[in-house]
C-alpha cells in the first residue's frame, strides 16, 4: 500500500488580521508563524489570501510586486524575502497565503501564493486560476477579472519529508476539477489560501472544504483572513482543516487566530479502505477525465488499491 503522507506532520492556519499596513503585515505573519511552530511544532503553516494587502481590486495594483526573474531583488519583492526568511528561520515548510503580483514583461496582475521549503527555498508558485467574478444582487458583486489576469495551472508540490500537497486559491476551491486532478496524482493535503465573505462564506465555506475531503478523501486546509468589519470587504474567516472523511478536526470562528491539526497518513489509509472509492471508479464510464490523470503515468500505485 502506498504511503501518501510518510509521517505525522502538525498543519497550521494562521488566520491573520491583514490591515492596510504591509510592513506591519508582514512582521505580524512573522510573528503568528513563529508562534505556530514554538506553541504546536507545526511542520506546515499557511497564510491567508491576500495576507500583506487589503482585499479588493482597487488595492492589487497598489500592493502588487515583481516575482520575475526569480528571485526577485528585495525592493521588487519584500514579501518574497520575509516569507524565505521565515521559512528557513523556523525550519517550516510556509505556504505563503497569497499576494497580489505584478509581471512586468505582460503588464499583467495575478493574486499569486508563494511557497518556501524549510531551507528559505522557494517550492512553488500558483497564480489564481479562476478569478473571482460574481454578482450576486443585493449581496455582492466582485470582479477580480477588471484588474487580474489568471494562472493556468494546477500546483502540487512535493514536501521531501512528507509528500505530495496541492495549493490553490480561494476560488479555485469550486471548481472540483483541480482538486480532483491533485488527489490523483497523490496529494494528501489541499490547502486554500481563501477569503469567502459573509454572502458566500455561511453558504459554502465549509459546504467546499468537507465536499473537497470527502470526493477525493485527503485532508483539505481553508486559511482565511480573520473579519475586519471597517475592511471594504468583509471575510468570512473560520479557517479549518478538515480530514478525509470530511470531519472537520479544527475549526475558527471570525476572529484572529490559528487552527492546528495533526495529518495522519494511516488516517488516509483507513478511510480509503472503509469506502474504497479510490478503486471503484469507473473510467471507462468517464474517460475524459480519465485520460489527463493516469496514476500510472506519475508511477503512483493507488492507495488502498
Ligand atoms: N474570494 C474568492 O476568491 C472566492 C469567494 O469568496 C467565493 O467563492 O465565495
Amino acid at each position: 500500500m502506498a504511503k501518501l503522507l510518510k509521517k505525522p506532520v502538525k498543519l497550521a492556519l494562521i488566520q491573520l488580521a491583514c490591515t492596510a499596513d504591509k510592513a506591519h503585515n508582514l512582521s505580524h505573519a512573522r510573528n503568528k508563524v513563529l508562534e505556530a511552530v514554538k506553541q504546536h511544532n507545526a511542520g506546515i503553516v499557511v497564510l491567508p489570501e491576500c495576507f500583506n494587502s487589503p482585499y479588493g481590486t482597487k488595492y492589487f495594483p497598489k500592493y502588487a510586486e515583481t516575482l520575475l526573474p526569480s528571485p526577485p531583488t528585495e525592493s521588487q519583492s519584500p514579501t518574497f524575502h520575509a516569507l524565505s526568511r521565515l521559512a528557513k528561520e523556523a525550519k517550516i515548510y510556509l505556504v505563503g497565503g497569497s499576494i497580489p503580483e505584478y509581471e512586468e514583461s505582460s503588464k499583467k496582475l495575478f493574486n499569486t501564493s508563494l511557497t518556501f521549503g524549510p531551507s528559505g527555498e522557494l517550492l512553488a508558485t500558483h497564480r489564481k486560476v479562476h478569478l473571482f467574478d460574481i454578482d450576486i444582487p443585493g449581496k455582492i458583486t466582485f470582479r477580480e477579472s477588471e484588474v487580474l489576469s489568471p494562472g493556468n495551472k494546477i500546483t502540487i508540490v512535493d514536501l521531501p519529508e512528507y509528500g505530495r500537497i496541492a495549493i490553490a486559491i480561494c476560488y479555485d476551491i469550486r471548481f472540483p476539477e483541480l482538486a480532483t486532478i491533485a488527489a490523483r496524482k497523490g496529494a494528501f493535503l489541499l490547502l486554500y489560501p481563501g477569503a469567502f465573505n459573509l454572502t458566500t462564506g455561511a453558504l459554502h465555506w465549509e459546504l467546499q472544504a468537507r465536499a473537497k475531503a470527502v470526493d477525493n478523501q485527503v485532508y483539505v486546509g481553508l486559511c482565511s483572513p480573520s473579519r475586519d468589519m471597517d475592511a471594504d470587504y468583509n471575510a468570512w474567516g473560520h479557517s479549518m482543516v478538515v480530514d478525509p472523511n470530511a470531519e472537520i478536526l479544527g475549526e475558527l470562528d471570525e476572529k484572529e487566530g490559528t487552527v492546528v491539526a495533526e495529518l495522519k497518513g494511516e488516517r488516509i489509509e483507513e478511510v480509503r479502505k472503509g469506502i474504497p472509492i479510490y478503486t471503484q471508479r469507473r473510467f471507462d464510464v468517464y474517460p475524459d477525465i480519465s485520460k489527463d490523470v493516469k496514476l500510472e503515468e506519475e508511477g503512483q500505485p493507488p492507495v488502498g488499491g
